[in-house]
């Protein structure tokens, strides 16, 4: 008989659903729900790095995703068996005691306090710095040593504090907090018990600082030297996290209704796109997948044995089971990938925004025709000007760092800097510099796993740029010097999310061997062009070199804003 599952992905923008065959990871249909408020730029203050979303959104994509793809799958729905969610994070929500979003209650409808901190939310710089400064001197565990040894403003703690700080009303209404993977994961099931809800260990140990050496997350002790709130909050959260090929429930009865599905539907645990997309992509040991979007993600799976006692510095964690279960996942990334083109994009569509759209010698019709023409062509027109640009002609050399750094080494108060510019430098010259950077900042990340010992023998790269740029991809081999496949699957985090569905139900005994029968396979592979290497290694220099003064200038600054 046959069984099927769905795998529900949130991206930054959008939630994207397939309904998969598990015999084979056919993908019967899909779906696609971008998200109202944020796409009108509602609750955000980029200026300030604020991003937040509206849990309504979240919970609208998730219902109309879900029915449409049931509906156009014509699937019988008691033979589907699961559903694994899989989101962004560190994407913290706070909650009422009963689980329910503060941004569902009248009270904070509209305070994007009260609304999910999306990843890319760079708001608590300052409350990263105090997390990293007291786990180097308060004399007990370093807890930050499973995180790259530094910790970051993306994540959940950082978050927590700074909004603890700076909204007192949330902070007295939140009676604790949960990573969107778990809230959307809790919202399905029927066990409406938070203190025994099954949250991701992916989460949990990426972000969260909750690791086995020190029974979970770390206690009350450190968390009250931050604020009074985090020891507080410490005791309603958890101790124990759950692998996502694990059950966290069964759909509940409301939820079946919405979807049309039965409450015999099992719930798998929830994870992070990233680490889902590396399942859905086949990975494996050695290889590195790179999740390449908005942001990239890297992660690497290794043997607990190749990896011991070693801490890996200036990545974003090594956890056990965050990929597959029993094996460690590390993750890396940059802040920005597409997102640092798409600023370019915008930046130049300002005289399109504010005069070309709102002339007045235009009909609408014209305008709409216009927009949607000027859309369809923006980027793919720049990347065939900018790839004719020929290597031996001068181009600037620019920083990826527009959303600060994630790796190595974060540094989410770093800014972007150019240079080499000339009356001669044109909009394309920058865009292939941009595309230049966003490859250096990938390779100083290959570089730290390599020196780090982390043995790296192929590379896999998914999501949007990597299968809509084969600019950016072939400049990206020849940077790592490295090959790089392309998964076919323009889902595959869903699809990862599928695949442990799959093992939740019971359809297969493991990860490992669902991937196998449901991964996607590769579309194509860039290899790197010999008579490229050595002029994008003089290129790398002058990026490395921008790097190091930008970075000390930035240091020095602070320090003499500290002063
Ligand atoms: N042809 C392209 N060339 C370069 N960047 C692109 C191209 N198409 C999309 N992007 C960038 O890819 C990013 C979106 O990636 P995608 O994987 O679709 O979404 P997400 O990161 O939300 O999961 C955006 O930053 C966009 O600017
Ligand atoms: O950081 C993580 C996972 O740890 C990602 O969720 C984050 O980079 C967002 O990824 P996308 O750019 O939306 O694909």
């Amino acid at each position: 008989m046959k069984n099927y599952v769905i795998g529900l992905d949130y991206g930054s923008d959008s939630v994207r659903a397939v309904l998969i065959d598990t015999e084979n990871g056919q993908e019967l249909a899909s779906d696609v729900c971008h998200y109202k408020r944020w796409k009108n730029k509602q609750y955000c203050n980029p200026s300030i790095n604020q991003f937040r979303q509206h849990p309504l959104d979240h919970i609208e994509g998730l219902e109309s995703t879900i029915k449409n793809i049931v509906s156009a799958s014509k699937v019988d729905p008691s033979l589907i068996k699961s559903i694994c969610i899989d989101t962004t994070g560190s994407s913290p929500v706070p909650v009422t005691e009963d689980g329910t979003p503060l941004a569902l209650t009248a009270e904070f409808a509209e305070n994007p306090n009260a609304m999910m901190v999306l990843w890319k939310d760079h708001t608590a710089i300052n409350e990263a710095n105090e997390i990293n400064e007291l786990a180097a001197t308060w004399g007990g565990e370093d807890f930050t040593k499973y995180e790259g040894g530094i910790y970051s403003s993306e994540w959940f703690w950082a978050k927590i504090l700074h909004i603890a700080r700076e909204d007192e009303a949330v902070k007295n209404a939140a009676y604790t907090w949960l990573e969107h993977c778990d809230l959307m994961t809790y919202l399905l099931i029927d066990d409406k018990d938070l203190k025994t809800f099954k949250r991701s260990r992916c989460a949990a140990g990426h972000k969260a600082m909750w690791h086995e050496d020190w029974n979970g997350l770390p206690p009350e002790e450190f968390l009250g030297k931050l604020h009074p709130y985090l020891a507080q909050l410490r005791g309603k959260l958890y101790d124990e996290t759950y692998t996502s090929d694990l059950v966290a429930g069964t759909l509940n009865q409301e939820w079946a209704t919405k979807l049309g599905l039965t409450t015999d539907t099992i719930i798998a645990v929830g994870t992070f796109d990233a680490h889902s997309g590396s399942v859905g992509a086949k990975i494996d040991e050695y290889a590195l997948v790179r999740v390449m979007g908005t942001s990239t993600c890297d992660i690497i799976v290794s043997a607990k044995e190749n990896v011991g006692s070693k801490t890996v510095k200036g990545i974003c964690g090594q956890v056990d089971g965050s990929v597959i279960p029993d094996y460690i996942g590390l993750e890396a990334g940059q802040s920005a990938f597409g997102d640092v083109l798409a600023w370019f994009k915008d930046t130049l569509s300002w005289p399109l925004d504010n005069l070309v759209y709102n002339s007045t010698i235009l009909s609408e019709e014209q305008k709409a025709q216009l927009k949607e023409e000027v859309e369809s062509n923006f980027i793919k027109t720049l990347t065939e000007q900018a790839e004719a640009i020929p290597l031996s002609e001068s181009i600037p050399t620019a920083l990826d760092w527009v959303n600060g750094r994630r790796t190595p080494d974060a540094n989410q108060g770093l800014k972007s800097a150019m240079t080499n510019l000339s009356l001669g430098t044109k909009a394309p010259h920058i865009f292939k510099a941009l595309i230049n950077s966003i490859c250096f900042g990938s390779k100083k990340i290959v570089d730290r796993f390599e020196e780090e010992g982390v043995r790296i023998d192929s590379v896999i790269g998914i999501g949007g740029v990597a299968r809509k740029s084969p600019f950016i991809m072939q400049t990206l081999a020849n940077v790592l010097n490295k090959p790089i496949k392309v998964c076919a699957s323009d889902q595959a985090p869903a699809l990862g999310a599928a695949i442990y569905a799959a093992v939740a139900a019971g359809i297969y005994p493991n990860v490992i061997e669902a991937a196998k029968k449901m991964g996607s396979d590769f579309e194509s592979e860039y290899f790197p062009q010999e008579d490229k290497i050595e002029k994008y290694q003089e290129l790398m220099d002058s990026y490395s070199e921008l790097a190091q003064f930008i970075e000390n200038q930035i240091e020095k600054k602070s320090l003499v804003t500290i002063e």
